[in-house]
């Protein structure tokens, strides 16, 4: 786990299981596809585990999953350390009152959207996401929490890409990533 290193041979298990499209959605990218280690139930655990291991004596809160892989994760973590689940989603899909941000991808735009009312001043936030590239989403997301009052005390993602130096745009919070795919 980089961040704060934990050397755990769980970890092995879990990276060959991501499989690498070369050339999706966009020629030039390789997409790291998290649907090959939903596939393996051990793998997926493991994965689940290795996070719960870390957060669970952290007084978490809310854990903010960011559509849409970030629900996949962030939800067995958040129900496994007692903590509310908050969907960070994509443009008009909340029906309730919403603050927005809006941020560059590695292949475009886009934009996030959070309900006001979920998230209080005072929670201590963990925010998941399966990726992390140039940053842009979990800077926005961190953003969303901060905006409304919220502590974020940390950032997770099963995979890093750290070419694009997306840690560099997290104004120091800590990540922590399972896997780096260079
Ligand atoms: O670090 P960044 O450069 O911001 O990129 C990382 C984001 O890109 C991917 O999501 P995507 O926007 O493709 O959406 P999806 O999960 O709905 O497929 C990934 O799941 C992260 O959320
Ligand atoms: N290379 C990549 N693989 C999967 N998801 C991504 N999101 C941004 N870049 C990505």
């Amino acid at each position: 786990m980089s961040g704060n290193e934990v050397n755990d041979p769980r970890i092995y298990g879990i990276k060959t299981k991501i499989r690498v499209v070369p050339d999706f959605p966009k020629k030039g990218i390789m997409f790291q596809d998290i649907t090959t280690l939903l596939l393996d139930p051990k793998a997926f655990q493991d994965t689940i585990d290795l996070f719960v291991e870390r957060y669970r004596d952290m007084n978490i809160s809310v854990v903010a999953g960011i559509e849409a892989r970030g629900f996949i994760f962030g939800s067995p973590i958040a129900l496994a350390i007692g903590a509310k689940f908050v969907p960070l989603r994509k443009p008009k899909k909340l029906p309730g009152e919403t603050i927005f941000e809006e941020y560059e991808l590695e292949y475009g735009s886009d934009r996030l959207e959070m309900h006001v009312e979920a998230v209080n001043p005072g929670d201590r936030a963990l925010v998941i996401d399966d990726l992390i590239a140039t940053g842009g989403t979990l800077c926005a997301a961190m953003n969303l929490l901060e905006r409304v009052g919220a502590e974020v005390v940390e950032c997770a993602c099963v995979i890093e890409l750290p070419e694009l130096k997306g840690r560099e745009r997290l104004g120091g919070k800590p990540l922590c990533v399972l896997v780096e795919y260079r």
